[in-house]
């Protein structure tokens, strides 16, 4: 993985998608210029079972078509089982020392919110933290309130090279924001899901430069 991998991370489950098949989403996000994807099943609704893993399988295969890294959200099991490219799981998930025992040099990413966080994320050799929610996001049922670019900074300032993925509520509006804040890229459901226009929001958010 390198920094560009991160600057518009997709991240995408069925339950995001509401008027079209999920896939085709998926795939006219790869076509537009996506650099990296989370396949993220959560919520009331979402598929379990063999649909959940076949699901995945599709989108993996999309990924590995357009040369795009596919990351499993929380699923330590399903990562390993599909082969992905790498794992994203938070401080509710499981302990960061353990999931790396798991998954050898598989790339991981984690959610952190804290000094303390970063520090054990990077004692563990995390590929690079997501940091949010930024602004307030309605794709997160549990999310911690909007924290701003404050934490970012800060992060960014006392780990120059750490690799970050701003996360929550960003959309053309405000991504400029948090590239300036220093983060390398962003990560995204609602901006791309919801979108009229998949192609012109991956070339606008793609495009955006820090000043
Ligand atoms: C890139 C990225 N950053 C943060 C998250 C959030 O992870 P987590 O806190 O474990 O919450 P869930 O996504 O599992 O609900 C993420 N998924 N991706
Ligand atoms: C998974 C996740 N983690 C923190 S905010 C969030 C949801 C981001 O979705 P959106 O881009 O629609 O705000
Ligand atoms: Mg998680």
């Amino acid at each position: 993985m390198n920094n560009h991998d991160l600057k518009l991370y997709f991240i995408m489950g069925s339950a995001n998608v509401h008027k079209r098949p999920p896939l085709e989403v998926l795939e006219e996000a790869l076509q537009s210029g996506i650099t990296m994807f989370q396949f993220r099943e959560k919520g009331p609704d979402a598929l379990t079972g063999q649909a959940y893993e076949i699901f995945a399988q599709s989108c993996q295969k999309l990924c590995k078509q357009y040369h795009i890294p596919f990351i499993v959200n929380d699923d330590i099991e399903l990562a390993l089982k599909l082969g992905a490219d790498g794992i994203h799981i938070g401080q509710d998930d499981f302990p960061v020392a353990v999931i790396r025992e798991k998954i050898g040099d598989m790339l991981l990413g984690v959610s952190v919110h804290t000094k303390d966080e970063v520090h054990t994320a990077l004692q563990y050799a995390a590929d690079y933290v997501g940091i949010g929610p930024i602004f307030a996001t309605t794709s997160k049922s549990d999310a911690k309130p909007p924290s701003g670019t404050e934490f970012l900074q800060q992060v960014r300032s006392e780990h120059p090279d750490l690799p970050i993925v701003a996360i929550g509520g960003i959309d053309e509006s405000n991504a400029q924001l948090v590239f300036k804040a220093g983060a390398h890229g962003i990560a995204v459901i609602s901006a791309i899901c919801e979108s009229v226009n998949i192609k012109d929001t991956v070339l606008t958010l793609t495009s955006i430069q820090p000043s």
